[in-house]
C-alpha cells in the first residue's frame, strides 16, 4: 500500500529513518517530511487511545495507574514498556518500575503534561559541554517558539481566588505562521490546594512570578506553570495529537507502528544502512536509510539499541557476543535521575485528587467537563517553584557538597516544590495535601545496561538515586524546607490534624529524614543523559553537537537520553526544541 501513510509490514527504503515515535522521534519526522525528504517512523506501540480516555483527559494525567513506582505495579501493556529497575542501594534496596510511554506519542502521551522552559545559564552549560555556541538560550529560544502555540489563561474558566497571575507572552509565536503544533495553555481549573501551597511557599521566600517558567529564569519564585493542553478541547497535547496528526495531514510521512526495532545496521566504514524491524512479532524486515537513522527511542531504550547494534562500552558487549561496531564507553552510562519526596498534612479545601474521588462531584464534574470544557477533568494540577537553597540550609552542607553545588550555574535552581494532593483519610478530612520537594541536579549517577544480547530482554536499568552523599544532603536540608513551608502561620486555619506522613513524632533527627527519604523517594520521570551529548567520547560523551554519535556516520540520537546533563524541572519542552533544532540542522546540510 504504497500511497499509505501506513505502510504494510516488508522491505522498503527511504532517506531518514527515525526510530521511536516519541515526543523527540514524531516532532523529528515531521520536520523532515514536511521538507520533502522521505522520512519513515518505527514505533513500537499502537495509539494512546487505545487505553480509551486514559491518555486524553488532563484530570486523569495524575491518577493514570502507570505512574505507580513500585515493585508490584499495575501492567498496561498498551502504554508502557513495563520497566522495573534494579534494587536502589540507595533507596532502601526498592526496585522501581519506571513508567515509558509505548505508544505513538511516546511518553508525551502519558506524562504530566507541565511545559517550562530551563534557565539561561542552563543553556550556557549546555554549549560549553556541547563545544557549540547553538546551545546558548538566545540560539534556541527560536526552537521553542517553533514547537508551540501558547493560549492565554482563560479567567473565566480559572476563576478563584488568589490566582491571577501574569506571564511573558513574547517569548512564544506572535503569529500563526512562526507558531508550532505543540499547544501549550494553562488549565482551565485552578485546585484550591494549590493557592494555598502558593501561599505555603511565599512564606518561605518564594513568592509568585511575573513573568512564569518560560523565559529562561526559575529560581526564587512559584509560577502556575503552562502545561501542554489543547484549548480548544481540554485534551492532552501530546506529539502524536500535534506533530504526527500535523504531518498525517500535510506530509508523505510514513508510520510503522506496532513495529520494534532490533538492531541498527552498518555497512563497511561504520555507516549505518538502516535498522532491523518486526510488526506485531512477525517476520523481520529491513527499512534501508538512504541518508541517515535517527534514534529517538527514549533515555531508556536508545542506549538498549545502540549497545545491541555493536556501539558501548567493549567490556559489556563482548561477553554477551555482540560484534563490536565501535567501542564507546559513555554509552548507558552517565544516567541522571532526579527524585522527590513529600510532607503531607490534611487540609480543609477540595483539590483535584478529592473531586475526582468524591462520587457525589462526578456528575458535575462531568458535565462542567463535557459541556465548557472546564472543571477538575480539565486540570492537571499545576503549581511549582524552584530555589537556590538559602543561606540558612546551606550552613548544614558539608565542604564536598558545597562545592559540588557551586559547579552548578548561579541561575540554575537546587530544588523544585510541587503541589499536590491524595483523597483524605476519614476523621473529616477529605484531603490530604502533598508538598513536595525535588532534588533537581543528581550528582549520583546510574546506567542502563544489557540483560542479553536480545530486544526481547528488557535493559537494565539501575537509577543510582542516593548514591552520592551529596545528592542525600541536599535531600534532607529540601525535606526541612518542606515543613518550614507547612508550618506557615497563614496556613494554620487550612491544616487538619498533625502531620500526616511521615508524622512530626516518627521523623525528627536528620538521620530519621534521610531514613525516610531513602524509603519513600521517587522518580520525578525525568530521566536523561544515558547517550550523553559532548565534546570527547574518551570521556563518556555518546553524541557531538549535531547529535551524531562518535565514531560512526549517517546516525545521530535525538531525545532525553542525548541532554548532557539533568534539565532543572521539567524536560519535555527542552526535548521538543531539541529536536526541532536538530531537524533545522539535517535540512541546513549540518
Ligand atoms: C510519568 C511521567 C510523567 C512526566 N511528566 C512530565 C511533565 O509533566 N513535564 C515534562 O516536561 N516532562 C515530564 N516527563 C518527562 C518527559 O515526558 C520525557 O522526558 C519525554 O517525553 C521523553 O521524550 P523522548 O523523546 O526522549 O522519549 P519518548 O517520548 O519516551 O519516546 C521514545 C519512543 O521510542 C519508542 N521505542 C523505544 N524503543 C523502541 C524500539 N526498540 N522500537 C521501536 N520503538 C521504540 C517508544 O515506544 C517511544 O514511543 C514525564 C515522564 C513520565 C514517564
Amino acid at each position: 500500500s504504497g500511497s499509505s501513510a501506513f505502510p504494510s509490514p516488508g522491505n522498503a527504503s527511504y532517506e531518514y529513518v527515525v526510530i521511536g515515535g516519541g515526543t523527540a522521534g514524531l516532532a523529528m519526522a515531521a520536520r523532515l517530511a514536511a521538507a520533502g525528504k522521505s522520512v519513515a517512523v518505527v514505533e513500537a506501540g499502537g495509539w494512546p487511545t487505545e487505553m480509551g480516555n486514559l491518555t486524553t483527559v488532563p484530570g486523569y494525567a495524575f491518577s493514570n495507574p502507570v505512574l505507580a513506582p513500585v515493585e508490584a505495579f499495575p501492567s498496561i501493556p498498551l502504554l508502557d514498556w513495563e520497566l522495573l529497575s534494579q534494587p536502589q542501594t540507595g533507596a532502601s534496596n526498592r526496585r522501581v518500575h519506571y513508567a515509558a510511554g509505548k505508544t505513538l506519542g511516546g511518553t508525551s502521551a502519558v506524562n504530566t503534561l507541565a511545559y517550562h522552559r530551563a534557565t539561561k545559564q542552563t543553556h550556557q552549560r549546555w554549549a560549553s559541554i556541547a563545544g557549540h555556541a547553538s546551545y546558548t538560550w538566545d540560539k534556541m529560544l527560536k526552537f521553542f517558539v517553533k514547537s508551540t502555540t501558547l493560549t492565554p489563561p482563560d479567567w473565566t474558566k480559572r476563576a478563584s481566588p488568589n490566582a491571577t497571575f501574569t506571564y511573558d507572552s513574547t517569548v512564544f509565536c506572535s503569529s500563526s505562521s512562526s507558531c508550532g503544533p505543540l499547544q501549550v495553555s494553562y488549565s482551565n481549573w485552578v485546585d484550591p490546594t494549590s493557592t494555598w501551597f502558593a501561599v505555603a511557599l511565599k512564606a518561605i521566600g518564594l513568592g509568585l512570578s511575573s513573568v512564569g517558567f518560560n523565559s529562561g529564569v526559575l529560581s526564587g519564585s512559584g509560577a502556575y506553570t503552562t502545561e501542554t493542553i489543547d484549548p480548544a478541547s481540554a485534551t492532552r497535547s501530546s506529539s502524536q495529537t500535534s506533530y504526527l496528526a500535523w504531518a498525517l495531514q500535510n506530509t508523505q510521512l510514513k508510520v510503522y507502528n506496532r513495529t520494534l526495532a532490533s538492531k541498527i545496521l552498518f555497512t563497511s566504514g561504520n555507516k549505518a544502512s538502516g535498522v532491523r524491524v518486526t510488526t506485531d512479532g512477525a517476520a523481520a524486515y529491513t527499512l534501508t536509510a538512504t541518508k541517515e537513522v535517527i534514534l529517538s527511542a527514549g533515555t531508556f531504550h536508545s542506549p538498549q539499541l545502540l549497545m545491541l547494534s555493536g556501539i558501548g562500552p567493549q567490556k559489556l558487549l563482548t561477553p554477551l557476543n555482540i560484534p563490536v561496531v565501535k567501542d564507546l564507553p559513555g554509552v548507558g552510562q552517565n544516567l541522571q535521575d532526579p527524585i522527590f519526596f513529600s510532607v503531607q498534612n490534611g487540609v480543609t479545601t477540595p483539590s483535584l485528587a478529592s473531586e475526582l474521588a468524591d462520587p457525589n462531584r462526578v456528575a458535575p464534574n462531568l458535565a462542567s467537563y463535557v459541556n465548557n470544557r472546564a472543571g477538575p477533568y480539565s486540570s492537571a494540577g499545576g503549581y511549582i517553584a524552584f530555589e537556590k537553597l538559602p543561606n540558612s540550609s546551606r550552613a548544614a552542607l558539608s565542604a564536598r557538597t558545597l562545592s559540588l553545588l557551586a559547579t552548578l550555574p548561579d541561575d540554575v535552581p537546587e530544588i523544585e516544590y510541587l503541589a499536590g494532593s491524595f483523597a483524605g483519610t476519614g476523621n473529616g478530612v477529605t484531603t490530604i495535601g502533598d508538598l513536595s520537594a525535588a532534588v533537581l541536579n543528581p550528582f549520583s549517577r546510574g546506567s542502563v545496561t544489557l540483560a542479553s544480547a536480545s530486544i526481547a530482554d528488557a535493559p537494565v536499568i539501575d537509577m543510582g538515586w542516593l548514591t552520592d552523599p551529596a545528592d542525600a544532603e541536599v535531600a534532607v536540608a529540601a525535606f526541612k524546607r518542606l515543613r518550614q513551608a507547612w508550618s506557615a502561620p497563614a496556613l494554620a486555619s487550612w491544616k487538619v490534624g498533625p502531620e500526616v506522613s511521615p508524622g512530626a513524632e516518627a521523623v525528627q533527627t536528620d538521620e530519621q529524614m534521610l531514613d525516610y527519604i531513602r524509603s519513600n523517594a521517587i522518580q520525578i520521570w525525568h530521566a536523561s543523559a544515558t547517550c550523553a551529548m559532548g565534546t570527547d567520547p574518551a570521556a563518556g560523551a555518546v553524541v557531538d553537537w549535531r547529535a551524531k554519535v562518535f565514531g560512526v556516520d549517517r546516525l545521530r540520537v535525538v531525545d532525553a537520553s542525548a541532554l548532557p546533563f539533568a534539565l532543572p524541572g521539567h524536560p519535555q519542552a527542552t526535548i521538543y526544541a531539541f529536536a526541532e533544532k536538530i531537524a533545522a540542522s539535517i535540512l541546513e546540510g549540518n
